[in-house]
């Protein structure tokens, strides 16, 4: 039915083909050969040779007859993970999970939702992939496409999910290692190629992190093959570790941000391709080919992309208008949100309470998603049975021409055609495929060279001071994004100084000419004061973008003598010293960078000092005329209103200054009569006090004489007493019989 649809697509554009097709009364193998050939050829004669590629693949893929299976719908699989609650203080833990159910407590009310499985907090990769994503990759060796993606909203860990750490890999890695534990249980009986790729979207630009090439890449869609991207490097897996290797190096290019120099960002999406194509061992004819689609989708609530994916989700449940082309996220998921993809939406949930509302809506977007159905069916691959068909039919042409005596132009013609065909159709064989990956391994080197993160992506940076290494790489990117800013800046202000400059210039002409009227001095003058003060505002970010250049050159050169420090003080003597010369190299090399880079700033920075010298004094010089001219006028008016306000304003204060003068003199001579009384007064009652004081003064001496003179009768008539109670007591003492000695 495919072939029929194509060959009668084709016919419209090839009448001549059709004519011939046509004579086939029914569909049988003979009829399918043929139509794959006149299709392919017609392919190969109107397309550019990128596209023609993917198209034969479809043209190929859409010769099912014999080998097409039924389509399948099936629903999209949703699943969430709890994330470990961080307790920072500022609420509480209002998820949980109940076998396949999350539970949220919104305001003490309980919200239940049903997925198709629910992860704890403490679940790990490996039970999750075991629950959740084994079957589908079993599948995916059956020929289904797969596609895993992550969603959430920024920062709640749908990396982290992805990738996991050394010590504990995420979910890809276990689905690279489930995919090869498949792998290895029909070696032997199939054969099977494993091709990979890597893209990252940021901002609508895609970027191919496996091999970050400056080329446009586009996405592309065909009936059959679906959405294919145009350029984007495909590079084989020959082993577990070599494909794990391609997804760890994918990641770090993406960390690093290759795309601008900005490291890894929430509006960032990240696919990784798993190509598989496989066939019965020993056999060129029919296999099969899926695509396994591992996403990790840029924030849900951060990025339009993203925000596209879940109207497109909402538009799939209630039959409303799609539009994959909204967004290039979109449309790259367009095979796994209602095309020809089993996939699991495996939401990554953070249960603080501040979350709550995220939650919800990540929660009920998951179940929207739920019933999303997809329409499945085995991919099938006939690269190798067309071209032996091909081959064959080369070869009887050529016996043709070889045996017929006369020269047949219309065989040559097909046989050159023929030749065309089979070539294109090599392209799609894995040793074809194996030779253009080489040649993308090579070119990527030279990629991420020119990036400056080889090492780093390759792992090949001493393991020593890895994380040092990492913190440079990631300080150098920012430099480099923060010189480039820098200097489209410093173009912009330049570039906006030369036009200060004419429109200066034009004005001075116009003023000078004498054609100028107020209106167009007005509208001109307020241009350039507009001009100026951008200039202003953007001089003043131009020095701020310097001094956080200059920061980060600082922390930079800080972390390399860190990175110094450790390598010298690690290892044996002889590592140590093959360390320390690689070391020094390499400080040479950075030394001569720094010192070029730093002329080359210095000589910048001095031209463009001269230049805005320059500039500003010309500027100034120039907008200070203008001002002058525009404003003569205005001041002119100003001061004559100003000089009449002050011969006013001098003869208030004349008058003022008189009548204060005249109040001051009265009431100094009040002041001073007052005075006078006061003294007047004052002199009375001292005359007063002097008498009385003398008064007191005659009656203390005259008291004093009168104690003094008592005080002598009284010690007299003391002694005297004494005298009596001796004597009376002598008079005792004999009138009681003792001696008058002894009674002293
Ligand atoms: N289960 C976990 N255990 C420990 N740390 C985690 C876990 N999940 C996430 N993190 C950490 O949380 C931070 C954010 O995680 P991650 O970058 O994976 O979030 P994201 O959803 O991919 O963010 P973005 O939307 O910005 O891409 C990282 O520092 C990560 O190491």
């Amino acid at each position: 039915m495919h072939s029929q649809r194509c060959a009668a697509t084709l016919c419209s554009l090839h009448p001549q083909i059709c004519r011939c097709a046509s004579t086939f009364s029914s569909p049988n193998k003979a009829l399918v050969q043929l139509q794959q050939k006149l299709i392919l050829r017609v392919c190969v004669a109107n397309v550019i040779n990128n596209v023609i590629t993917v198209s034969l693949r479809k043209q190929l893929a859409s010769t099912e007859t014999l080998y097409d299976k039924p389509t399948e719908s099936v629903s999209v699989k949703a699943a969430a993970k709890i994330q470990p609650f961080l307790d920072d203080g500022k609420g509480k833990k209002i998820i949980r999970t109940s076998s396949d159910k999350v539970i949220v407590e919104d305001n003490g009310k309980e919200q239940t939702f049903k997925l198709d499985y629910a992860f704890g907090p403490h679940a790990k990769s490996t039970d999750i992939y075991q629950d959740s994503c084994d079957g589908l990759i079993k599948r995916a060796l059956l020929g289904y496409n797969i596609t895993v993606l992550v969603a959430g909203v920024s920062g709640s860990g749908k990396t982290y999910l992805l990738s996991g750490t050394e010590e504990e890999p995420g979910l890809a890695p276990c689905i690279i290692s489930g995919l090869y534990n498949n792998i290895n249980e029909v070696r032997g009986k199939k054969e099977v190629f494993v091709t990979s790729s890597f893209l990252e979207v940021v901002d609508e630009k895609l970027t191919d992190m496996l091999n970050p090439h400056p080329n446009q890449m586009n996405i592309r869609e065909h009936p059959e093959l679906g959405i294919y991207i145009d350029g984007l490097s495909e590079l084989v897996a020959y082993s577990e570790a070599d494909l794990l290797r391609l997804y760890i190096q994918g990641n770090r290019a993406r960390k690093m941000g290759v795309k601008d120099g900005h490291a890894h960002r929430s509006g960032s999406t990240g696919i990784f391709y798993i190509n598989i194509e496989e066939k019965q061992a020993g056999s060129n004819k029919v296999g099969l080919r899926s695509t396994i689609t591992i996403v990790d989708l840029a924030g849900i609530d951060a990025y339009s992309g993203a925000k596209n994916v879940v109207s497109i989700i909402s538009a799939l449940k209630s039959g409303g208008s799609l539009d994959y082309r909204n967004s290039k996220v979109t449309r790259l998921l367009q095979e796994s949100l209602g095309g020809n993809a089993i996939t699991l939406m495996l939401l990554t949930l953070l249960p603080a309470e501040k979350y709550c509302q995220e939650s919800l809506q990540s929660l009920q977007f998951a179940q929207t998603a739920c019933s999303v159905k997809n329409k499945i069916k085995v991919n099938v691959d006939e690269t190798q049975g067309l071209i032996s068909d091909l081959r064959e039919g080369i070869a009887r042409l050529r016996n043709k021409i070889a045996q017929s005596s006369e020269s047949n132009k219309e065989d040559v013609l097909k046989l050159e055609e023929l030749i065309k065909d089979l070539q294109v159709a090599k392209k799609l064989t894995w040793q074809e495929k194996e030779k253009m990956a080489r040649i993308y391994e090579e070119e990527r080197k030279t990629n991420l060279a020119n990036k400056g993160i080889l090492d780093w992506v390759m792992d090949s940076a001493r393991r020593d001071n890895k994380e040092i290494h990492e913190k440079i790489m990631l300080l150098q990117r920012e430099k480099d994004q923060l010189t480039q800013e820098y200097k489209d800046k410093r173009k912009e202000v330049d570039d906006m100084k030369e036009e200060l400059q004419n429109k200066i210039a034009d004005y001075s002409k116009l003023a000078e000419s004498g054609k100028a009227n107020e209106k167009e001095t007005k509208k001109r003058v307020t241009a350039i004061h507009e001009l100026k003060e951008k200039l202003k505002r953007d001089t003043e970010v131009l020095k701020s973008l310097k001094k956080k250049l200059k920061d980060i050159q600082d922390k930079l050169k800080e972390e390399n003598d860190a990175a110094q420090g450790i390598t010298v003080t690690k290892g044996n003597p002889e590592l140590r010293y093959k360390i320390e010369a690689e070391e020094r190299r390499r400080i040479e090399v950075e030394n001569k960078t720094l010192i070029a880079e730093e002329l080359e700033r210095m000589k910048m920075e001095a031209e463009h000092q001269k230049a805005e010298i320059q500039a500003q004094e010309a500027a100034k010089l120039e907008c200070d005329l203008v001002d002058h001219k525009a404003e003569k006028s205005v001041v002119a008016l100003k001061i004559q209103t100003l000089q009449q306000e002050k011969e006013h304003l001098q003869s208030d204060l004349d008058r003022t200054h008189k009548r204060h003068k005249d109040e001051l003199e009265i009431q100094q001579l009040q002041h001073f009569q007052t005075f006078r009384q006061y003294r007047e007064q004052f002199e009375q009652q001292k005359a007063i006090l002097d008498q009385r004081y003398r008064k007191l003064l005659e009656d203390a001496v005259q008291d004093a004489v009168f104690l003094s003179s008592r005080n002598n009768l009284l010690m007299e008539e003391s002694e005297n007493l004494q005298k009596e109670i001796g004597e009376l007591k002598d008079r005792l003492s004999v009138s009681e019989g003792k001696a008058p000695a002894k009674a002293k």
